[in-house]
């Protein structure tokens, strides 16, 4: 795989006039789209990591690379690893000839060092600042395009934003007491969110924010929002609409409902259907001639 030049400006607007005239908006700054998928997967199964674990047929990091070469206004792909995945990602990406991945980089510890590795490595090629970043959980394969769209947006207005989704539930803020946790204060509902990704930053921003939290030795957040809301508080994180469907698989126990939402995707993709009418079509004729 060939790094990208990072000095030479990117052309997305004709990345978007050749992939997506209808719909496309012409982008003039880069828009990179780093999926981590360096985790370790303790909660699910250590010795099977889930980035890997198929899906409707499918490689779980695999749903997740071509969520961002399918969007037309995404001009770059970072994929972060750690040691025990590389080997197979990589063979992945150049089976399926994912033609935005720059780069394949090491990860880190926790999630936080794997965000801090693709923004050093984001930095040291050059970007821009006002390029717009996109921190996307390998392991939330069935993210929407609207969802990349609508942070593609929130960029246009403000430095950072998250794909988030309303809570149906109302949620507990917890304090210990002894071993036990009692109930510190209770939120209203509509004010609060669960939160998804991807988390957008430009990227002055959240290099910004790393900076001043890597001097913390123990802070520990795992998301990328809170490293922005706790080190520049002054800026705004915008909520972009997720959805129920834009799980994060966490355990075992989120297979099944994963599979589901595969099938309905798969299923109810048009466009996919007609592939699949023609390869059919074509297979008849095929065996029609012989
Ligand atoms: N050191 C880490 C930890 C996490 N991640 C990534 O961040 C996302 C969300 O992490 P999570 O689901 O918490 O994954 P794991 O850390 O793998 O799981 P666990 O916490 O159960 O060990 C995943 O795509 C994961 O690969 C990462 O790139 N680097
Ligand atoms: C970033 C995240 O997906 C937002 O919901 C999440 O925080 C990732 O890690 P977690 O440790 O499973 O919370």
């Amino acid at each position: 795989m060939t790094e990208r030049d990072y000095e030479t400006a990117v052309n997305t607007d004709e990345v978007a006039a050749n992939e997506a005239p209808a719909t496309a908006k012409a982008q003039t700054v880069p828009v990179v789209a780093v999926v981590l998928a360096a985790g370790f997967g303790t909660r699910f199964d250590p010795d099977n990591p889930k980035q890997l674990v198929s899906v409707g047929g499918k490689p779980i990091v695999c749903w997740s690379i071509e969520a961002f070469e399918r969007c037309a206004r995404v001009s770059d792909i970072v994929v972060v690893v750690n040691s025990k995945v590389r080997e197979e990602v990589e063979s992945l990406i150049d089976q399926q000839g994912y033609g935005k991945v720059r780069v394949v980089i090491d990860g880190g510890a926790e999630r936080v060092d794997s965000t801090a590795a693709a923004l050093d490595m984001l930095a040291a090629a050059g970007i821009p600042g006002n390029a717009k970043i996109l921190i996307h959980d390998a392991v939330r394969p069935f993210v929407a395009q609207q969802a990349i769209d609508g942070s593609i947006d929130a960029l246009d207005q403000f430095k950072a934003a998250t794909v988030a989704y309303a809570s149906t539930d109302t949620v507990l803020l917890t304090r210990d007491l002894g071993d036990l946790k009692v109930v510190k204060s209770v939120p209203d509902r509509p004010n609060t969110f669960r939160a998804q990704t991807p988390q957008s930053f430009r990227f002055a921003t959240i290099r910004q924010a790393y900076d001043l939290a890597s001097a913390d030795p123990d802070f520990h957040p795992t998301d990328d929002t809170r490293v922005v809301v706790d080190y520049l508080p002054d800026v705004p994180v915008a909520i972009v609409s997720g959805a129920e469907t834009n799980m994060k698989i966490t355990t075992l126990e989120d297979i099944p409902t994963a599979e589901r939402i595969a099938e309905q995707l798969e299923g109810f993709d048009p466009k996919e259907a007609a592939r699949a009418r023609m390869h059919a079509l074509l297979a008849q004729a095929a065996g029609q001639m012989r």
